[in-house]
């Protein structure tokens, strides 16, 4: 596990847009193809718009896949889908062809939205182990991650799978990628970020004893992959 902390938010989405375009031409190279997962909430969001300008020229978009670490279950045009964020910010901006955008269609019912994200992933990797080569995550000041939140039986979930998830406190369905899912991934990074997550990455990263259940960001943990951290000085300050 690799922690690197910046001073200011700029300098961490710069470091983060290198690593990502870095991974970019590296699986580019490989395979002619960058199969990248995005993650919702509001942290991405200049990262994605820094992503669209500044590095527009800098790899063949046109090779890369975006896919959804997780999905609120909202329309596809209510503010809160995570796609949409994505679109507005990233995708547009970018020109990305709609088939190479894997959104999870939120007019389906839950549990058929996520099997229908997972048989979509299934095709994507010729049914094969689905291997991204990035994952990008992000973590709610609860500790939760995609949408593995705190209590649910999200947590216990150890197939590499999608699955839809209710999340009481929060009153709605959610879609996510499960854990083991995503710690098939070649590169996962964390984008964390602010002093009210400061409690939740101090149990995360610096306690010995995990509680998965209370803190599912600490199932987080690549099989064969680099597991990084992108923080800064306010989010860190608990760890010792
Ligand atoms: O609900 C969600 O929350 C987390 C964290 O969001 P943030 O607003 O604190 O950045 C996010 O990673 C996840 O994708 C999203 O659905």
């Amino acid at each position: 596990m690799n922690l690197l902390v910046y001073k200011t938010l700029d300098e961490l989405n710069k470091d983060l847009a290198d690593y990502i375009i870095k991974i970019a031409e590296m699986s580019i190279e490989e395979d002619d193809k960058f199969d990248f997962v995005l993650t919702g909430g509001s942290s991405p969001k200049a990262l994605y718009q820094y992503l669209a300008t500044e590095c527009q020229h800098r790899i063949d978009w046109g090779k890369v896949y975006f896919f959804f670490g997780d999905e609120r279950n909202v329309a596809s045009t209510d503010e809160n889908y995570n796609g949409l964020m994505a679109k507005k910010t990233l995708l547009d901006p970018l020109n990305i062809k709609e088939d190479h955008i894997f959104y999870v269609n939120t007019s389906l019912a839950p549990e058929d939205a996520a099997a229908d994200y997972k048989k979509a992933l299934d095709k994507h990797f010729k049914n094969q182990e689905i291997n991204f080569d990035l994952v990008l995550l992000g973590m709610g000041d609860d500790a939760h991650t995609a949408s593995i939140f705190p209590g649910t039986d999200l947590v216990e979930n150890n197939k590499a799978t999608v699955a839809a998830v209710y999340v009481e406190k929060l009153n709605t369905h959610r879609i996510s990628l499960t854990a083991p899912l995503i710690n098939q991934a070649d590169h996962v990074a964390f984008l964390v970020f602010g002093e009210n997550k400061a409690e939740a990455i101090k149990h995360v990263i610096g306690d010995e004893e995990k509680d998965f259940s209370k803190y599912p960001s600490q199932l987080i943990n690549p099989v064969d992959g680099k597991l990084t951290w992108f923080t800064d000085e306010a989010t860190t300050s608990l760890l010792t």
